[in-house]
């Protein structure tokens, strides 16, 4: 630099400027090789699209390096598995740095956060570059498989929630933990056994969607009167595949536009499960309610998810991203929606839930007294015929009270609620006939 300084005042113009100049940046790259070795790749956490990005990297780079540091790091934070699980994830505390062998290579690894209202996390990975090749190829990969690989194996199913934080829609959630299974349900075998069937194929379809240009979703409606087991059957589902669970109240979600980004940021393999759709939103009327114009104050404040709302929350191109998720609708009025919601494509598969029949009733008796037969088995068919009952009834009836309770006490005092239902149901009709005017009395009307 010295003698760069001594010489440069009697250097023309020129030749400064263009050939030690191009010769400089020419070899700028050489030089700073040579004078710093080290290269840097910047894993952040909100890479990868920010917040529809969910940084995948970062979440695989982080449980890897749990793994890593929780042997060798010094000062380490500590977050709980799933909000409400007792097993605690252990990872690099900010400004911490921990060292990894991969094939006779050593990298380092840096947690830094950035400062600011939100704080940005990264991790910062140092190498030498005569390894670049081996860490792009070879290192990076092996920490994202072996992430991936913890992250599963740590995996605790998860219920979602929408949640509104300063007018805006969020997911929040719990660990999901119903003991709802498909042993636990009772429905016709031979449905019961249609819907599984269903969900093999749907979970083994990644290539069959792919192969005929379908987006990575289905669609179920399940519906009948209260108390059928239509919450049951989206729990026995999410068991069955090991899927978390979005459920989406409408009720809050104030514009379609939040319940487009609501369903954006549902990640793959889950349920997304809008329950009483009928009651939840006005969704009955026509697809463009809202038509978009000028918004005055009135139209801001009545704005809410419409039918067209909700049909492109469904259908939108969003769902090419990832794929593999489920979205269930649950009614009590099937016939109060509109239809353009529940047409086949859309909700490819409707499931109705009804009352009691004579199997559920078998199936419900083994699973909550271990019996097959009993004496009162006949009679309660004969009843079943003649009265409704809900299966959440009849689980109610079967559930013993006290500890003096058994099957047989059990059983008779459902027969005795079918009986007084079936008289019920007798009464009723005698009352309308009763209720019919006699002829004298339409003379008199008349
Ligand atoms: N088919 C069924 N098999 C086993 N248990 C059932 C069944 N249906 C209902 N139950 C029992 O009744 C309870 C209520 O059922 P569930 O909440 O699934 O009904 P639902 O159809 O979702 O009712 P709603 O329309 O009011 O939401 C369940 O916790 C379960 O114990
Ligand atoms: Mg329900």
């Amino acid at each position: 630099m010295f003698v760069w300084s001594m010489v440069r005042p009697f250097l023309p113009r020129t030749l400064l400027k263009y050939y030690i100049g191009h010769l400089m940046r020419r070899h700028a790259r050489w030089l700073v090789g040579f004078l710093d070795p080290w290269l840097t790749i910047t894993i952040g956490e909100h890479d990868g699209g920010g917040r529809m990005g969910f940084g995948v990297v970062y979440d695989r780079a982080k449980a890897y390096l749990s793994n890593q540091c929780a042997s060798r790091a010094r000062s380490l934070r500590a977050e709980l598995v799933a909000r409400g699980a007792d097993r605690f994830v252990l990872s690099m505390d900010h400004n911490e740095e921990i060292a990894d062998e991969f094939r006779g290579a050593t990298v380092w690894w840096h947690s830094v956060s950035a400062g600011g209202a939100v704080p940005q996390r990264s991790y910062r990975l140092v190498f030498h570059e005569r390894h670049r090749e081996l860490i792009v190829e070879s290192y990076l990969p092996h920490v994202s498989r072996e992430g991936r690989a913890i992250m599963a194996s740590r995996r605790r199913q998860k219920l979602f929630m929408n949640t509104v934080d300063r007018h805006n829609s969020s997911w929040s959630y719990v660990v999901f933990e119903h003991p709802s299974t498909f042993d636990t349900l009772a429905m016709d075998p031979a449905k019961k056994r249609a819907i599984m069937d269903d969900l093999d194929a749907f979970r083994n379809g990644r290539d069959y969607y792919a192969r005929i240009g379908k987006a990575w979703k289905r669609g179920y409606l399940l519906y009948g009167p209260p108390g059928t087991g239509k919450s049951s059957m989206i729990a026995a589902m999410a068991n069955y595949l090991d899927y978390d669970i979005y459920n989406i109240e409408l009720t809050s979600v104030t514009t379609n536009i939040e319940l487009q980004r609501l369903f954006v940021e549902t990640k793959a393999k889950s349920i997304i499960v809008v329950e009483d759709i009928d009651c939840s939103a006005d969704l009955t009327g026509k697809r463009d309610k809202n038509p978009p114009g000028p918004d005055t104050n009135e139209d801001v404040a009545a704005r809410k998810v419409t039918l067209s709302g909700m049909l492109n929350a469904i259908d939108g191109l969003w769902s090419a991203c990832g794929g593999e998720r489920i979205i269930v609708f649950t009614t009590n009025h099937v016939e109060k929606l509109d239809p353009a919601l529940i047409r086949r494509g859309r909700m490819d598969k409707h499931i109705e839930m009804s009352y009691c029949c004579f199997e559920a009733f078998r199936f419900l008796a083994k699973n909550y007294h271990g019996i097959e037969a009993h004496p009162l088995f006949d009679e309660i068919k004969a009843l079943l015929h003649e009265a409704e009952i809900t299966p959440a009834d009849v689980a109610e009836h079967l559930m013993p009270k006290c500890a003096a309770d058994d099957a047989e006490s059990c059983l008779t005092s459902l027969v005795k609620a079918l009986a007084e239902k079936a008289k019920g149901n007798g009464t009723a009709k005698i009352n309308s006939m009763d209720d019919f005017p006699k002829d004298d009395e339409i003379v008199l009307d008349k």
